[in-house]
């Protein structure tokens, strides 16, 4: 985004954009994936004995399907959680077999953090609310961002045929701050409601986060800013992501902005705790 005067816009009308001169470290982008591909080439019994547990971990392929309204058997993505590090809660693969992952993961984490913390000021203003706006209302205290890395494999068997990477979903929380290895497949739909659905493909952009705004961010705006529907296409090769989901803090009440409603346009949503909101999100996708 290099003119912040774009910003109120690509928020409203897309709901996805391209973010640069971020200041998150090109080369520990570059670690990163590299120690995703190495982590994702363990074997499946190497890597399900960090099976997700409080929402950290691994996921195994096909454990996910974002989008309900499907029958089959679930997204064809394998995928690790790390939460907020100072929980005590994370998992990670052990120092002799993979050295230096966890580290370089909780740097990026507290790179992308910032990122995205400085990005919330521009949103604020952009909203005319006081830059300060989400730290003021108790999203940023601990705030519950989630880094999630994301293999899609290549090489799957006839079954899998025309299963998605990732099906069709908007993210839960206010901003998601995606960088992908280059290889294509995400695309967005700017309107559910036209049939059929007209699918645009999203180029990943050298040095870039692909930012998207989330539910979370769509309930405090009363859909002033978009939620986009987006999704993976099925893998005709293998392809990394990394995405960083920009959660609220889980005790953050979120209330439709006074400037986003009127008599004439009510809040169309209740006030909710952010953590209710994402376990209801949570235990739909996967079940249980
Ligand atoms: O891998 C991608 O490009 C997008 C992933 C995604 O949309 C998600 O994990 O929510
Ligand atoms: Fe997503």
């Amino acid at each position: 985004m290099s003119d912040a005067l774009q910003l109120p816009v690509a928020c409203t009308d897309h709901g996805f954009f391209y973010l640069v001169n971020h200041g998150v470290d090109e080369e520990l982008v570059h670690k990163v994936f590299e120690l995703s591909s190495n982590f994702f080439s363990f074997p499946t019994e190497e890597k399900m004995k960090l099976a997700k547990k409080n929402h950290r971990g691994y996921t195994s392929l096909y454990a996910e399907k974002l989008d309900t309204t499907l029958s089959n058997k679930g997204d064809s993505k394998e995928s690790f959680y790390v939460g907020p590090p100072a929980d005590g809660l994370n998992q990670w693969p052990s120092e002799e077999h993979l050295p230096s992952w966890r580290s370089t993961m909780e740097t990026y984490y507290q790179q992308v953090l910032s990122a995205g913390t400085r990005l919330l000021s521009l949103i604020a203003l952009s909203l005319e609310l006081d830059e300060d706006f989400f730290r003021k209302v108790g999203a940023l205290n601990e705030p519950f961002a989630s880094l999630r890395l994301l293999h899609y494999p290549g090489d799957l068997d006839s079954s899998s045929e025309g299963i998605y990477g990732a099906s069709a979903h908007s993210d839960y929380g206010m901003i998601t701050l995606l960088v992908t290895d280059g290889v294509q497949g995400l695309q967005i739909c700017r309107d559910r409601s036209k049939q059929p659905p007209v699918w645009e493909d999203v180029p990943s952009m050298k040095g870039a986060f692909i930012v998207n705004i989330g539910d979370t961010m769509e309930r405090w705006t009363n859909c002033l800013f978009r939620s986009t529907l987006h999704r993976v296409l099925p893998p005709i090769q293998e392809r990394y992501s990394v995405a960083f989901f920009m959660n609220p803090s889980k005790d953050c009440m979120v209330e439709c902005l006074e400037s986003c409603c009127s008599e004439a346009c009510p809040p169309r949503f209740p006030p909710i705790k952010f953590i209710d909101y994402l376990e209801e999100r949570l235990r739909v996708t996967y079940g249980g």
